[in-house]
């Protein structure tokens, strides 16, 4: 027998307007209003050939079919009146934001050691304003889309996501985008500490690292943090959704 549906957060179980995401380890029931997709890092850096990964000597082929992935998935977002909201990763022009000896990311960050490797690089990489930076061209953010750039690779870290999902109600996140182990993994773990229910479109990410990485972070996700979907039922579940109501002015 299959598990029930976890009400997600839904103002009352199986609410008006709710649909069921199938989901593992259980279906979740969602309510489109409270819910919002989060586009992680969708930037040349992670997903394009040239950008930051792929000179930092990470393996992105399975980028191209991510993007298509997602763009699915956002398609049927927008059509059942989800909010979007894209996490943009990356610092200053002077790499202030990104910090010094003192902090770890200076040693962590495989962009900077990169930099640091290569000079001819410095400034080009996760820097504002430079094509490494900018969302990948075919996911260009929509009117009515949000934008909340980061510094570091959880998007609730020292940001306004937070406070930018609790003022419209999100109690609900979908996560897709790059990297599954590292930005989109760290987002959703700050998730569930901040009583969010927090689901990843597994085909809608992609690993950094051997594909024995997303795996393992699948196995994080459904067992301790949230759960785990497709592109193929989240298009189903939402399509189901009554067709969104006006925002209503004040
Ligand atoms: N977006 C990410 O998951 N980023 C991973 C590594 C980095 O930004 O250096």
């Amino acid at each position: 027998m299959s598990a029930p549906p976890v009400a997600g957060h839904v103002s009352r179980p199986q609410a008006l307007g709710s649909v069921t995401l199938p989901a593992r380890p259980e279906p979740l029931s969602l309510t489109p209003h409270e819910t919002a997709i989060v586009v992680v890092d969708m930037q040349n850096a992670y997903a394009t050939l040239g950008g930051y990964v792929d000179l930092a000597g990470f393996d992105i082929s399975g980028a191209q079919s991510t993007i298509g992935a997602i763009a699915k998935a956002l398609e049927a977002a927008r059509a059942a009146g989800l909010l979007v909201v894209y996490l943009q990763n990356g610092w200053d022009q002077g790499y202030e934001e990104a910090g010094g000896p003192g902090s770890p990311n200076w040693h962590k960050s495989n962009a900077l050691k990169t930099m640091r490797r290569h000079p001819e690089l410095q400034g080009t990489l996760l820097a504002k304003g430079t094509w490494d930076y900018a969302i990948v061209d075919s996911l260009q953010p929509q009117p009515g889309d949000l934008l909340v750039p980061k510094t570091r690779y959880s998007g609730f870290f020292n940001s306004t996501l937070d406070s930018t999902l609790r003022a419209r109600g999100i109690r609900n996140l979908v996560f897709v985008g790059i990297a599954t182990n590292v930005c989109v993994e760290s987002t959703l773990r700050d998730a569930f500490h901040l009583e969010y229910f927090a689901v990843m479109l597994e085909d809608a990410t992609h690993q950094l690292g051997p594909a024995s990485i997303q795996e393992a972070a699948a196995y994080n996700i459904e067992t301790f943090f949230g759960w785990v979907s497709t592109v193929g039922d989240f298009c189903g579940a939402v399509s189901q959704a009554a067709p969104a109501s006006p925002t209503p002015s004040i």
